[in-house]
Formats: structure tokens, C-alpha cells, sequence
């Protein structure tokens, strides 16, 4: 999925951790892209790989990962940025909302203050008085009224406290978001309240949105485009209502019958859940990764690697489809 006027890129990238339990290959080979303003969701279950794909972008992975190919941002390789480039790229250029605010606000600061620190980092020449208007707009932008500046973080609810770390991810104006999970901690309703202040945020502030869930019909309900990875793989990618409803892949079939549409009501008290556990990447089966789960494998899906077949719009990594 390469293209000139793409907002980010990953270009063939892998990730390993070396570990004193051997290399864990995290990330295998993936090429994505996502153009300014556009809504892509990365899908697929506990361990394939999204959370550290997604640290990528910011160079946040630890220093035991060992990276190949190139992550561009505005057509510049993060991996490879001097420092002075990734400090303004982190929240200006790109800024991530992770799951559990809990965790990531500081309990003893009053979250305006919190919302406040990049801006005075990014633009140090603005007065409080713009900065504290600055704090409101945004608090409003995401629904909170601008007196919950004064807030501490316990004296919000969970989706409140997630409004806020959404509020702090747009503080610098930046291009694109990363959200991580953002809502797996929350309670249904308040899920859909958080992921329709990201819908509308995207549309009315025009910023991209990388987006990472297990859950395909979370996706479904806010992307452009979905790309499903099964260890550390992109398997199926292509426009988010074909890879939810018409998935080419085994694998992004059982994952969408996982989780039925928030409407369809049958479906959601009888889903077929996914049989199996995805495999130990430090043990992965041979041919395709996916195939002693699969239900629909053949006597080649053991030794053949399948590759990611198709184009820019709509591709998927199964033998089923390359057979005559
Ligand atoms: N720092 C690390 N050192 C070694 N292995 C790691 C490290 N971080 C992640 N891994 C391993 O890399 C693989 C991919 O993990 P990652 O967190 O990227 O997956 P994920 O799809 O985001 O899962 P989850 O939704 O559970 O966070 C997993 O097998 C995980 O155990």
C-alpha cells in the first residue's frame, strides 16, 4: 500500500524483542499506510502484534526490539529521525491515546494542568491565559465542559478520564492519532460515547486516525480501512465494511463472527467464538501461521506460506485463494 501523498507508512517493517528466552518475532513484514485524514483500523487478537506496531510510529519501542524496514511519517523515516525531528513528531505530528487513562494521567495533578503540559513544551512562547482557552476548547471538543480543567483524575469516570487523555492527544494539533485500544476498559455504553467523540473529531479536525482493537466491529463502525494481522502478519486488508462483512480470510472471518454488529442482537448472544489460542510467535507453525486453527485447511497450508495477494484496495494471505 504504497502511495506519494500518504500520512504514514509502514514500509516491509518487523519487530524483534530479544529476550534471554530467545528472538520473539513480533512484527512480520507489514506494509500499511494511512493518507491524511483517513480512518484505519488495525484488528486481531491479544499477542499478534498491533501494540508494538503501533509504538513504532512514535520510535517508542524498548530498546531489546530489533526493527527492519522503514516507518515514514510525512515521507521521513521515524526509525531513523534525529532526536529534534521526534520530539516535534510526538504530540504535534502524531500523539497516541492508550487503553486504561487510569494509568496514564497522574493521580495528583488536575487534568487541565496535564492537558496543558505539551502545548507549553510545543509552544513555549504562549500565555497562560491562551493556554488555559487553549485546555477548555479542547475539554469541550471532546464533550467535558471546560471547568473540569480543575478536575483530578479521581474525580472523573472512566470514560471521562478517557475524554481527557483524547482531549491531551489533540493538545498540539497533530496529524494523525494513534488510539490503542482506547475504550477495552470501559463499559459498552460508554465505549460507544468515547469512539463517537473520536468519529467526530476526525471528521470536523480532518486528523488521521490509526486505530487498534481486537474487536472487528468496533472497527467496522469507525474506519475507512482494516487490516487484520494474525502473528505478527498482515493477513487481509481492504475497506471496512468488505473485510467485516465479506472477509476474505479464514481468520477475519472467525474474528468478525467473534464479534457480531453492535445491532445484530441474534449473533451477539450466540457468537461463534474462535477455536484454539494464537500460537507462541517464538514457536510459530509452519506454512501458514494460521492453519492449525483453520477450518477450512488443506493438505498444502502446513509447509506454504501464503503471501499477501491482491492490491492497494483489498488483499488477504490465504491458499484458499491463490487455488484454481
Ligand atoms: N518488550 C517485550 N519483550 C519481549 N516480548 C514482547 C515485548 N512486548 C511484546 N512482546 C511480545 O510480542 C508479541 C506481540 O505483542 P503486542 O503487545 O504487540 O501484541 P498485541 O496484539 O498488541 O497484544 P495485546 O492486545 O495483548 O496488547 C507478543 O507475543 C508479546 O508477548
Amino acid at each position: 500500500m504504497n502511495g506519494s501523498a500518504q500520512l504514514l507508512e509502514f514500509d516491509d517493517l518487523s519487530v524483534t524483542y530479544r529476550t534471554g528466552g530467545g528472538d520473539v518475532p513480533a512484527v512480520r513484514g507489514v506494509s500499511l499506510s494511512v493518507a491524511a485524514g483517513e480512518v484505519v483500523g488495525v484488528a486481531g487478537e491479544s499477542g499478534c502484534g498491533k501494540s508494538t506496531l503501533a509504538a513504532t510510529i512514535l520510535r517508542l519501542q524498548p530498546p531489546s526490539a530489533k526493527v527492519t524496514g522503514r516507518v515514514l511519517f510525512e515521507g521521513e523515516d521515524v526509525l531513523t529521525m534525529k532526536w529534534g525531528a521526534l520530539r516535534t513528531l510526538r504530540w504535534a505530528g502524531a500523539s497516541m491515546v492508550f487503553q486504561g487513562a487510569l494509568h496514564s494521567l497522574n493521580p495528583v495533578q488536575r487534568v487541565g494542568a496535564q492537558i496543558a503540559e505539551p502545548i507549553r513544551l510545543h509552544e513555549p512562547g504562549l500565555s497562560d491565559k491562551t493556554i488555559d482557552g487553549r485546555v477548555g476548547e479542547l475539554l469541550e471538543q471532546v464533550g467535558l465542559p471546560a471547568v473540569r480543567a480543575r478536575a483530578y483524575p479521581h474525580q472523573l469516570s472512566g470514560g471521562q478520564r478517557q475524554r481527557v487523555m483524547i482531549a491531551m492527544a489533540l493538545a498540539c494539533r497533530p496529524r494523525l492519532i494513534v488510539a490503542d485500544e482506547p475504550t477495552t476498559a470501559l463499559d459498552v455504553m460508554v465505549q460507544a460515547q468515547v469512539l463517537n467523540v473520536l468519529k467526530d473529531l476526525v471528521s470536523d479536525l480532518d486528523v488521521g486516525l490509526l486505530m487498534i482493537s481486537h474487536d472487528l466491529s468496533v472497527l467496522a463502525d469507525l474506519c475507512d480501512r482494516i487490516a487484520v494481522m494474525y502473528a505478527g502478519r498482515v493477513i487481509e486488508h481492504g475497506p471496512a465494511d468488505k473485510v467485516f462483512t465479506d472477509p476474505l480470510h479464514p481468520y477475519a472471518a472467525a474474528l468478525a463472527a467473534s464479534f457480531p454488529h453492535i445491532g445484530d442482537l441474534a449473533a451477539r448472544y450466540a457468537p461463534s467464538g474462535l477455536p484454539g489460542d494464537p500460537p507462541d510467535p517464538t514457536e510459530l507453525p509452519s506454512g501458514c501461521s494460521f492453519h492449525p486453527r483453520c477450518p477450512q485447511r488443506f493438505e498444502d497450508c502446513d509447509r506454504v506460506v501464503p503471501e499477501l495477494r491482491g492490491d492497494d484496495t483489498r488483499a488477504a494471505a490465504c491458499l484458499l485463494l491463490e487455488a484454481p
